[in-house]
């Protein structure tokens, strides 16, 4: 093995010739002579080398060309990546290559140098390099290869077909319900599964699963619920409505149905698609979705040896773009109408304005609302027999859901990711404008617009966009895989595993490893928790917390260290008395919320008797439920932030500012609007 002592300073060493005469011009010998070197065998020339008992003489200004030549090949990206494949890691190359380095100058022979000095520091003099360089390290540090390597079949993510040999074993069918919004793919593909004898419906959200499973038990199929925080078993049922992280890949179904299938493309949550696709045992899977990833499934389908049908939907009816927009004004809100923000406090502040200024009442929908209270202000909102006939509402409207809407209103067409304020996606929009006017409701002829005209351009962009094909879908390894993996690292926290995963895994082309940061986040606060396995820290990372709330990150930390030191873990939280007066009230519901769905999350995902407080969350969750939909009817408070510093950035528009919107027309967009009021049809692709 080559010391570690080995550094440049053994170059100053080296035996050079001042004076040789080259006139800079190549004769016709040394091309030919160049030619050969360039063709050798590179085992042999490094076999040559590591004979040669000292250097030969070399010109200083060859020997400055070498060491640019070496600097280079060091540094280089295409050599690094090349390494991988002969299992030298990326962290190790650069020491690898220091090593080569030293021992290529301690032996170097005249023709070689000259012909790295005629290519110059390039890829030419790196390509000739590399084959060199990989004998020396076969030969120099075989431990080293060995356990990379380990490492590296450890983290393999290639070929995830064959991870479920069942599955590969059956010949399943898959029908693609490909289409737009509306379009009436998850009825007809709900239809199959309630005729089948033994069915799995997979859904991208709680609130969908319960939807299917009252909408199915209601139509007399028994059915069951399954999401992570609860499990409503209805006797004699074969029928299960799931969220798609929950489906089982155990069980064996007649039909399956994997709604909103182009998830499966989600930085996120991408993984849970792709294993419901890959792993359900079920002769028959309907996938539900728009088209971006069906080149992605015939590709998988081809692998898998399963068959595709293919069934391509048009919009019931199309989704008209209103160019007239609301003009600045909300006082233009309509009945039936969605005025869809971004943000918590834009969705509050529009709902006072529209409620101070008209005699609308508001509903109100966004993420951080459980799914039971979404529910409760979607069911207000659809039935007429009430005030409540305007909805705001964030983009958590935008699967799925059906609600008797008439227009989407876009409040802005940008939205803050946690880090800048971007434009919506196309998609996203289309998604969002496709829940109006949906077939069976009281609008089955769907309108969208923009509140501001200067936004009305965008939206038409997006509207007339075609789908993005998608050409990688998610992946993320079982427990048993980073289970091995840490193996091959002992020692290393479990955010060191995670990252060490990520570097080092291999992937086919068609895959991307998920995002895993919120994952890694719960993993650094739970790693001074002392008791807890490996396979407890994986399970905690995954339950469903909001990490920007830190509320709700120290009743996780709380829950994590009563679990590990064996205690049953209370819930250690009251019961507020009465609704919320104010906006911070409010907030406090919903986190009080979000950690009871958390503590039944646990619950069901590791063994009951250590989270024995299942039934107490279950109904204080339920009470909250209740008191957020009191709270929300009556919210006319100015709201608050959970984050005020972020808050700033989310939220452009200040209190004023809304009030200004209010007043009829502003000049600019009278300027901007000229006479062109006429709708504009624009029919979803
Ligand atoms: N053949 C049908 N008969 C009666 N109602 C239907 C039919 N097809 C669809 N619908 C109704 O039309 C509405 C939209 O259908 P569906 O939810 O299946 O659309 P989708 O294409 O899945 O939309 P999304 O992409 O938004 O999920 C639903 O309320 C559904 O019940
Ligand atoms: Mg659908």
């Amino acid at each position: 093995m080559v010391g570690n002592e080995d550094n440049d300073s053994e170059i100053c060493e080296l035996d050079v010739e001042e004076n040789e005469c080259d006139n800079g011009e190549l004769g016709f010998e040394k091309r030919l002579n160049f030619v050969e070197i360039a063709s050798r065998d590179p085992v042999e020339i490094y076999k040559e080398f590591r004979e040669a008992t000292k250097c030969e003489k070399q010109t200083r200004a060859d020997w400055d060309t070498l060491i640019e030549i070496f600097r280079c090949f060091a540094k280089s990206g295409w050599a690094s990546n090349q390494a991988l494949a002969v299992y030298i890691g990326a962290s190790f190359f650069p020491t690898a290559a220091q090593k080569f380095h030293n021992f290529f100058f301690k032996k170097c022979k005249v023709d070689i140098v000259k012909y790295l000095v005629s290519l110059g520091p390039c890829i030419e003099a790196e390509k000739f390099l590399f084959p060199i360089f990989v004998e020396f390290c076969v030969e120099e540090f075989p431990d080293e290869i060995k356990n990379f390597r380990k490492m590296v079949e450890s983290a393999d993510l290639t070929k995830p077909h064959t991870w479920f040999p069942f599955a590969r074993a059956m010949k399943r069918k898959i029908i693609y319900h490909c289409g737009p919004t509306n379009s009436g793919k998850t009825y007809n593909a709900l239809q199959r599964y309630m005729e089948a004898k033994k069915g799995i419906y997979c859904s991208p959200l709680r609130l969908l699963a319960m939807e299917v499973f009252d909408k199915v038990n209601a139509l007399g199929v028994y059915c069951s619920l399954c999401t992570g925080q609860e499990k409503k078993h209805v006797p004699f049922s074969n029928h299960v409505a799931c969220t798609v992280e929950m489906v089982s890949t155990d069980d064996m179904y007649d039909v399956a149905v994997i709604d909103e299938i182009q998830m499966m493309a989600d930085t996120h949550r991408g993984y849970a698609w792709t294993r419901a696709l890959l792993g359900l045992k079920a002769d028959e899977i309907h996938v539900c979705g728009d088209p971006s990833v069906l080149d992605i499934v015939r590709k998988i389908c081809s692998e898998t040896g399963d068959e595709l049908v293919e069934q391509h939907y048009e919009r019931f009816k199309p989704l008209v773009v209103e160019a007239k927009t609301l003009l600045g004004d909300l006082k233009n809100v309509r009945s039936g109408d969605c005025v869809v923000a971004f943000s918590r406090r834009e969705i509050f502040e529009v709902k006072m304005a529209i409620e101070k200024h008209t005699n609308h009442r508001c509903c109100v929908i966004y993420g951080a609302l459980p799914p039971e209270t979404r529910r409760q202000q979607a069911t207000l909102f659809n039935d007429p027999n009430n005030e409540f006939d305007v909805l705001v509402a964030s983009d958590a409207v935008g699967m799925g859901l059906n609600l008797n809407i008439r227009r989407i209103i876009f409040y802005t067409l940008s939205k803050y990711n946690g880090d800048r304020i971007i434009p919506v996606t196309a998609s996203q929009v289309k998604q969002i404008a496709g829940r109006a006017g949906r077939r069976g409701s009281r609008y089955p002829e769907g309108l969208t617009t923009t509140l501001q005209l200067e936004d009305l351009d965008y939206l038409i962009e997006c509207l007339k966009k075609p789908f993005n094909e998608a050409n990688k879908v998610g992946l993320f390894p079982f427990y048993e895989q980073v289970e091995l993996f840490a193996g091959q690292i002992p020692n290393s926290t479990f955010s060191e595993l995670l990252d060490r995963f990520g570097e080092n895994c291999r992937l086919d082309g068609s895959y991307f490893l998920c995002q895993y940061n919120h994952i890694k986040k719960i993993a650094n606060i739970l790693e001074k928790v002392q008791g807890l396995s490996l396979e407890d820290r994986f399970n905690f990372c995954f339950a469903p917390v909001n990490i920007r709330d830190p509320k709700a990150m120290y009743h996780l930390l709380k829950f994590a260290s009563s679990y590990a030191q064996a205690l049953p873990v209370n819930i250690a939280m009251g019961m507020p008395k009465c609704s919320a007066r104010n906006d911070s009230e409010l907030l406090d519901l919903e986190t009080r919320h979000q950690v009871l769905s958390m503590y039944m999350w646990l619950s069901n995902h590791f063994e009951n008797d250590k989270f024995p407080y299942f039934k107490k969350a279950e109904a204080m969750a339920t009470g909250i439920a209740e008191l957020l939909g009191e709270s929300l009817a009556n919210a006319r408070w100015k709201p608050e932030s959970r984050n005020v510093g972020k808050q700033q950035k989310v939220v452009p528009k200040s209190q004023g500012e809304v009030k200004e919107q209010l007043c009829i027309n502003t000049s600019s967009s009278r300027r901007r609007f000229q006479h062109d009021t006429a709708s504009l049809a624009v029919h979803v692709p």
